[in-house]
């Protein structure tokens, strides 16, 4: 038996009767095995509950005992592939349910805050309600300001969320941002992993008293893993699941009701202790006796426990799984994510000021280093050729490093933030891809042009028709784009910034080496030779160098365009850089189409 899909059609609410429906998740003979490489490791052990509705359901245990990975399969983050075996049932009101079946009554709440530094909470939210929430502007403004309050953040509802390269709100406003933001689409259900991790015991206790207010007052559901929670949270819990390498040892009402039946068993928790400290201490996996004692905490439950779980989910609410009622245009979306990137664009200093800056300084110094090259009229020696060739490889370099490099530094960042956000089905990839791009590819292809506008006359380049410098700035300007477009294929297959900074210049070396500059394209040997056509280095060299050595009336005597052997023509070359740019973007798109399947 697998885990049930879909198969059968569900039935589904009418739209208005979302809000109103009491949901109980339900998870049958739960089996989970990974298999390595050379063995397997068996992770949940067809593990059977019920995470009740109008309740607080709280799963704890020993490290690695599986809480995170039953809440993954809960909401079906984790699915059957060739490494990932899973088995077993799982209902929402005795439904069968999907992925995107589960984003439409439920949310997630990761346990690292995915948030965009640069946005404050209140835009944060805005962007939410505006994708999650239908209604006027005025109800999801609305909406917005009864989030800030419910979570206490009005105070810092302007505050940037912050992060390496924007300062911003603390770790409590941080993790309380992360769960109002699933919370403004009002979710039947609310799954949350270690929503307490890393905050001080009152900011932790003011978040699970939200939540458990969230699903008393409102029916929801209220699913989360919790490690070592202060005696005040460990009150609030209203139905437990303590969780030993893949099984319960218990299950059921929390409170004196665990302790109660732990002291049944024979353990019994001293007086003045933390029953959730205690309890953890005998569950922990490191100490002999506690590795002995799993036997009767398995027995123990079978025996009592059980049947009464069974019961319960016999019991379980039954009923239609709400269907979601909101579904925004691709042309919201793209309008959506455009406004949202464009505020990124202008807060962040890595994607516009330090790089305004840096293209300023950068195009003066180079401009004073190669200052007023001699032309064809000054009878330039091959001195003179050398250095003016020198400086257009340098400067094609320096046009994609400059789109290259902040793409690479902050895309691997954001792409949590989309992989978390499409999952939750805000949006498509097409829009978010689409939004993006237009807003990135102006200063990747601003940047280049204006540093090339500077540096023109200063090197004294060839001003024979303004022709000549309109191409030289234009093919800047798509060198740029492809920069951009590498970047994003960079930040879509690495992991993170760190490894994506490491990697990219041993992509960029062969390009640089095959760009016509360093050595002849015609001296190539054969076998090596097809490499030149993936670097944008040759195409943006060829296409400048032809540009700035063909002369209408007297030209070089040496006759550069000649020595260098090009095998394309300057509009060619421009045709072959354009096209290398859009496959750059074409993959990148793709590669992040296959990535999002990947998100647990
Ligand atoms: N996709 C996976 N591939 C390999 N091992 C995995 C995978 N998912 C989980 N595991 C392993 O399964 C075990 C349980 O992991 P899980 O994250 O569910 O534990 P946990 O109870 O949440 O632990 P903690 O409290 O320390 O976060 C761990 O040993 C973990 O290494």
């Amino acid at each position: 038996m697998s885990v049930q899909s879909s198969s059968k059609p569900n039935k589904v609410s009418p739209k208005n009767s979302y809000q109103q429906e009491k949901i109980d998740v339900v998870f049958k003979a739960i089996d989970f095995t990974v298999k390595k490489k050379k063995n397997q490791q068996h992770i949940l052990r067809g593990v059977s509950g019920i995470c009740k509705n109008s309740q607080v359901n709280a799963i704890l245990g020993s490290s690695g005992a599986g809480k995170t990975t039953l809440l993954n399969i809960l909401s079906q983050r984790i699915q059957n592939s060739s490494t990932h075996v899973l088995k077993g049932q799982i209902l929402a009101n005795n439904c069968t349910y999907s992925a995107d079946q589960f984003t439409q009554f439920a949310s997630y709440v990761m346990q690292d805050d995915i948030l965009l530094e640069a946005l404050t909470v209140k835009e944060c939210f805005q962007f939410a309600a505006n994708l999650k929430t239908t209604g006027t502007a005025d109800q999801k403004s609305q909406k917005v300001q009864e989030i800030l309050k419910i979570l206490k953040l009005e105070r810092c509802q302007n505050t940037f969320i912050g992060g390496n390269f924007v300062k911003g709100i603390s770790g409590g406003e941080k993790k309380r941002t992360s769960i109002g933001y699933e919370l403004i689409s009002n979710p039947q259900c609310i799954f949350l992993d270690e929503p307490t991790s890393g905050l001080d015991s009152f900011t932790a206790y003011c978040i699970i008293d939200l939540l458990r207010r969230y699903a008393h007052d409102q029916n929801k559901t209220v699913v989360f893993t919790i490690h070592q929670p202060s005696s005040d949270i460990w009150n609030m819990l209203d139905h437990v699941m303590l969780m030993v390498e893949g099984q319960f040892i218990y299950q059921g009402p929390g409170g004196m009701n665990v302790v109660n039946y732990f002291s049944s068993i024979g353990f019994k928790c001293p007086i003045h202790s933390n029953p959730a400290d205690y309890l953890m201490s005998i569950m922990s996996t490191g100490s002999e006796t506690n590795q002995k004692n799993q036997t009767i905490y398995f027995q123990e439950y079978s025996k009592h426990l059980r049947p009464e779980i069974e019961r319960d989910i016999k019991q379980s609410q039954q009923g239609i799984l709400p269907s979601k009622t909101v579904k925004t245009s691709y042309f919201y979306q793209i309008a959506q994510i455009t406004l949202r990137q464009t505020k990124i664009l202008k807060r962040n200093p890595i994607l516009f000021s330090a790089r305004l800056i840096q293209s300023i300084v950068i195009s003066l110094f180079i401009g004073a280093i190669y200052w007023q090259i001699p032309g064809p009229q000054d009878n330039p020696t091959q001195r003179n050729i050398d250095d003016k060739n020198g400086f257009i490889f340098f400067w094609v370099i320096g046009a994609f490093m400059m789109a290259i490099q902040p793409c690479v530094l902050t895309f691997p960042q954001e792409k949590q933030t989309f992989l978390r956000e499409e999952n939750s089905k805000l949006y498509s990839v097409g829009p978010y891809f689409i939004g993006k791009y237009i807003v990135d590819m102006l200063p990747s292809a601003f940047f280049p042009a204006l540093s090339s506008l500077i540096v023109y006359w200063m090197i004294g380049l060839n001003t024979d028709n303004p022709g000549k410098v309109l191409f030289f700035i234009f093919v800047c300007a798509i060198q740029g784009l492809s920069g951009l477009g590498l970047g994003y294929l960079c930040g879509c297959v690495f992991q993170n910034a760190q490894v994506a900074i490491a990697v990219t210049p041993m992509l960029l070396v062969p390009c640089m080496l095959f760009g016509g500059y360093y050595k002849n394209q015609g001296d190539y040997a054969s076998w090596i030779a097809w490499i030149q056509y993936l670097s944008p280095f040759k195409y943006s060299f060829a296409a400048l160098a032809q540009n700035e050595y063909s002369y209408e009336g007297q030209g070089y005597p040496q006759n550069p365009i000649q020595q260098m052997n090009f095998n394309l023509s300057m509009w060619e070359s421009v045709g072959c850089l354009i096209g290398l740019s859009f496959a750059f973007t074409i993959i990148a798109f793709v590669m992040l189409s296959l990535l999002k399947k990947k998100v647990q």
